[in-house]
């Protein structure tokens, strides 16, 4: 029995049954490339092995520097954009509930671990540091390139506080940094202040980062059991080797969601029902997005709540444009549930749902909307994982991740580039006067003028 279950049943209607069978070989293509490393972008394969063949000692320290944060500070700034951002954030929130933060210290396994350097919202970074206030932080800047703008400048301001609260040597040792091994300005000032740090692998791209220290250390921070979401993706990774489409899901998936495109189908939701899934979906826009928006082409992947949007994109998704898909990633056991307390005089009328819990409910509003939006003509996959527990989201980070690879080589693209993102940086860098930028800064002027 498969530990992520994977139901096609509702795209039955949109597929012929031809059509899955029929990309069998190209699938087969598909899976060579990645694991043969003969396709595009080949050199940034490491997440295929990750779960297994990660450094052991740095996993270690990684677990001691949590517990150091955990012993010396209530607060964990957590400094990253994109993929030094997205997944840490989204196990975070996955693992720990969505009031982790507020929950008294003697409620919570870890320290709070807070978010910043994703924006250049001054008001954000003012009520963060507000937020902060006098009590003990830590900082865990994280930047693969090291030049990063947002998390730069995020960073100079928060370094500045802790140096200002605990003088520049105490501050040294408050800081962990998650970069490049060799380059970086990170890097760099790593080894001028002899900060701790852990390094993104060169082989691992930012999206595809959160089981190396990107993702680690918040994640340990907040106390969650690392060996067990390595575990999970390292199963997932023995479970989905196989090119066969009748045996592999993530395969399978990746194959759907072409055929689907290749029919008109170019949007593709991502949906759950558990709030503390909402990250999910940030994460999972960038690791479809980045790895498939590209020469002029791709699924463009978007996301929707439920069922809170069903009361706002619920009628879009129901009768507008029919270019959507949906996937649904559903918690079959949720962490807590809920009875609903039943009145004597039933003014509301709820009383009907006498004996039924509000998991059951919101079950049900699932198969509700499933079969409407089938009605609606939208295809439905979901994706179900039995809990909330570290070894399901590592089972889950991985089931994308390789789903991705798959799924970009089948469109004919390489997924583990993204050289698109560098086109606004260019512009901004000119605009703000940066040296080196004056040719470009004079193009736009005359553009502008
Ligand atoms: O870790 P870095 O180098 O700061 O990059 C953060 C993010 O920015 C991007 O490079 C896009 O600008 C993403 O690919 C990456 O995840």
């Amino acid at each position: 029995m498969a530990y992520i279950k994977f139901d096609d049943s509702k795209v039955a209607q949109f597929v012929h049954e031809n059509e899955l069978p029929e990309m069998q070989a190209l699938v087969t293509a598909a899976d060579q490339e990645l694991r043969n490393g003969t396709g595009a972008g080949a050199d940034f394969r490491g997440w295929l092995t990750l779960p297994t063949d990660y450094d052991h000692e740095e996993f270690a320290r990684i677990q001691t520097a949590a517990e150091k944060i955990k012993q010396d500070s209530d607060v964990l700034v957590v400094i990253g954009i994109g993929g030094s951002y997205l997944g840490a954030k989204m196990a975070v929130d996955f693992l720990n509930g969505s009031f982790y933060n507020s929950k008294p210290k003697s409620e919570r396994r870890g320290v709070q671990v807070v978010f910043t350097g994703n924006s250049l919202s001054a008001s954000y970074l003012q009520e963060l540091q507000d937020f902060v206030g006098d009590r003990d932080f830590s900082i865990n800047v994280i930047s693969k390139s090291g030049t990063t703008t947002e998390p730069s400048i995020a960073f100079r301001i928060f370094k500045e506080k802790l140096i200002k609260k605990y003088g520049k040597e105490e501050a040294n040792h408050r800081i962990y940094a998650t970069t490049d091994a060799k380059n970086g300005a990170l890097r760099q000032e790593v080894e001028a202040n002899g900060y701790e740090s852990f390094i993104i692998p060169d082989d691992v791209g930012g999206r595809f980062s959160v089981l190396t220290p990107v993702g680690l250390l918040p994640i340990s921070a907040t106390g969650a059991d690392l060996n067990e979401l390595m575990h999970g993706a390292a199963d997932a990774a023995q479970n989905y080797q196989d090119a066969d489409l009748t045996k592999n899901d993530a395969y399978r998936y990746a194959a759907l969601r072409n055929i689907l495109y290749r029919k008109g189908y170019v949007t593709e939701l991502i949906e759950n029902y558990e709030p503390n899934l909402r990250m999910l979906a940030e994460w999972w826009k960038q690791l479809m997005g980045e790895s498939e928006g590209k020469d002029q082409k791709g699924i463009y992947p978007s996301s929707a709540n439920f069922t809170t949007d069903l009361h706002s994109l619920g009628q879009y998704i129901q009768e507008g444009l029919r270019n959507l898909f949906e996937t649904v990633v559903k918690v079959e056991k949720p962490p807590y549930n809920v009875d609903i307390p039943m009145e004597a005089d039933n003014l509301d009328g709820l009383n009907y749902l006498k004996g039924q819990s509000l998991n059951e409910v919101n079950d049900k509003a699932y198969e509700g909307v499933v079969l409407a939006h089938n009605d609606g003509g939208v295809p439905v996959l979901t994706v179900e994982i039995p809990d909330e527990s570290e070894y399901s989201l590592g089972y889950l980070i991985y089931f994308f991740e390789v789903a991705v690879g798959i799924s970009g080589y089948l469109n004919g693209i390489n997924p583990f580039n993204q050289p698109g993102v560098e086109a606004y940086k260019q512009n901004m860098f000119a605009l703000l006067g940066k040296p080196g930028y004056e040719e470009l800064a004079a193009k736009l002027k005359k553009e502008t003028d």
